[in-house]
């Protein structure tokens, strides 16, 4: 940023509907605050700003064209509200002299242009199939009003049948977008990471289905807007599920690390997963649930009773390259340590070992995230890291239909977890290879179905 623009100084007063207020602009923060007491005073981080605009005047007649008030703008902004949730806000200024608006609206504007993260031409893809089948509804309601706000050009692209966004990402030229994102739920999403690896994979050379090659990270950044049904993926990234948040981060192109993990048969890539890859249990869930699809979000429950009554265990080794005996109860939060240091040490792998085991089991997943959502608060792995490297293994054994419950209700309850059950094993791998030895089940892969039972999973 050039320094006459990062030292600039700006300091007026203004009237906000009836009010004078005192405003400076100084240091990358706008302070407001009334001229006469009480003091109300608000300070506004410059990169927590949307837009600032120019107020129109009110047109007398509908076929007139809109004219610029010159003495009045707006500075469109967010502020944290609770449970990690941002809401948009706005707050006009007026001046006599129209020269103390142009110099104000000029400077804000060239800061905002200096932040350079931020999206300008965004490919959004919405899935009208997952959740309550309202994605468009959602974009509508809260998103397309403020991509107008913050100036995003927003092509729409919404999806007709299933894989139909993995193969336009994979297909088609994205030079003209600088981010993409989707209105849907973890599968939507993973559709959408799927395309951009193996698109990138394409453009690199790199043989996808090799799994002693690293494959490559996509360059893009890449969104989501909670539009599924549990939306795991969209409440552990943004810490909620609510759509204006989700649009307000795209907006302000707040990035993190996140995993992926790649899960291989004998000789291709099968997918790549960011949430939980998960073995009999929920395996069976995800494949009894999908053709009551019309029931919405309360399909799991029907079909997880079910799927709880009849669980008869699987037999299955698994295989477990990791460098350490437990698991670190840390939780990852926002710029999270453990994120950062793992990323400067590159994931190396040194100290690792492979260590099996095998037995019969209730279930088996491979968790890249807590799976935190609003019907398991703390997810099946509490202190599982978004981007450190490291999928969190948890082998529930097979026991009693009453430990099964007890598993259930630890996972929906927001104040114990399921490592402590005695029943129940967590390890942090960097691979792992399951191989199903009797009573065949499926995996559940960011909620979709993987038929192969044998897998091997690489971060
Ligand atoms: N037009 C479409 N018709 C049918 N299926 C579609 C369409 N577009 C996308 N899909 C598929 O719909 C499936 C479900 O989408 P999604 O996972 O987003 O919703 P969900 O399962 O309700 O939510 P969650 O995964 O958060 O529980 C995904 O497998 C996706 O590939």
């Amino acid at each position: 940023m050039p320094s006459d623009i990062r030292n600039s100084v700006l300091l007026s007063t203004f009237y906000n509907g009836k009010k004078k207020m005192k405003v400076i602009f100084h240091k990358g923060n706008i302070v407001w605050d009334n001229e006469k007491p009480p003091s109300e005073q608000y300070t506004l981080p410059v990169e927590n700003i949307i837009s600032i605009q120019h107020n129109y005047l009110r047109s007398t007649h509908p076929s007139e064209n809109r004219q610029v008030d010159p003495n009045c703008f707006t500075i469109h902004y967010s502020e944290r509200g609770k449970y990690a949730k941002w809401v948009y806000k706005n707050i006009s200024f007026k001046h006599p002299d129209a020269l103390q608006i142009s110099s104000w609206v000029k400077t804000l504007q060239s800061h905002l242009q200096n932040l350079r993260k931020r999206p300008k031409h965004l490919l959004l893809f919405v899935n009208p199939f997952g959740g309550k089948r309202n994605a468009m509804q959602i974009y509508e309601k809260y998103g397309k009003h403020l991509f107008n706000i913050a100036g995003i050009e927003v092509t729409v692209n919404v999806s007709q049948r299933k894989d139909q966004i993995k193969d336009y990402i994979v297909n088609h030229n994205l030079d003209m977008f600088d981010s993409v994102a989707c209105v849907g739920g973890d599968g939507t999403l993973s559709e959408l990471f799927n395309g951009l690896v193996l698109r990138e994979c394409r453009m690199r050379g790199v043989d996808a289905d090799d799994i002693n090659q690293n494959l490559p990270k996509p360059k893009i950044p890449v969104g989501i807007i909670p539009g599924g049904s549990t939306d795991t993926i969209a409440y552990c990234i943004h810490g909620t599920t609510d759509p204006t948040t989700a649009v307000l981060h795209i907006i302000f192109g707040d990035s993190l690390g996140l995993d992926l993990v790649s899960v291989y048969d004998e000789h291709n890539l099968l997918h790549l997963y960011a949430s939980v890859l998960s073995y009999g249990y929920l395996g069976d869930v995800a494949y009894h649930s999908d053709q009551y699809r019309w029931m919405g979000p309360r399909r799991y429950d029907y079909s997880g009773f079910k799927k709880l009554v009849r669980n008869k265990g699987y037999q299955g080794e698994i295989a477990i390259y990791t460098e350490s005996a437990g698991i670190e109860e840390l939780i990852c939060t926002e710029n999270c340590e453990k994120c950062e240091i793992s990323k400067k040490r590159n994931c190396d792998k040194l100290g690792c070992k492979w260590q099996t085991l095998s037995g019969k089991f209730f279930m088996v997943s491979g968790a890249n995230i807590s799976c935190a959502c609003s019907r398991s608060p703390k997810g099946i792995a509490p202190y599982s890291h978004l981007g450190d490297g490291t999928v969190h293994l948890v082998l529930v054994k097979h026991t009693s239909i009453l430990n099964n419950l007890r598993l259930l209700l630890r996972l929906s309850s927001a104040d114990s977890s399921v490592e402590d059950l005695p029943f129940v094993e967590t390890f942090s791998a960097r691979e792992f290879c399951f191989r199903a030895i009797e009573g065949h089940s499926r995996w559940n892969c960011d909620g979709e179905i993987q038929h192969q039972t044998n897998i091997r999973c690489k971060v």
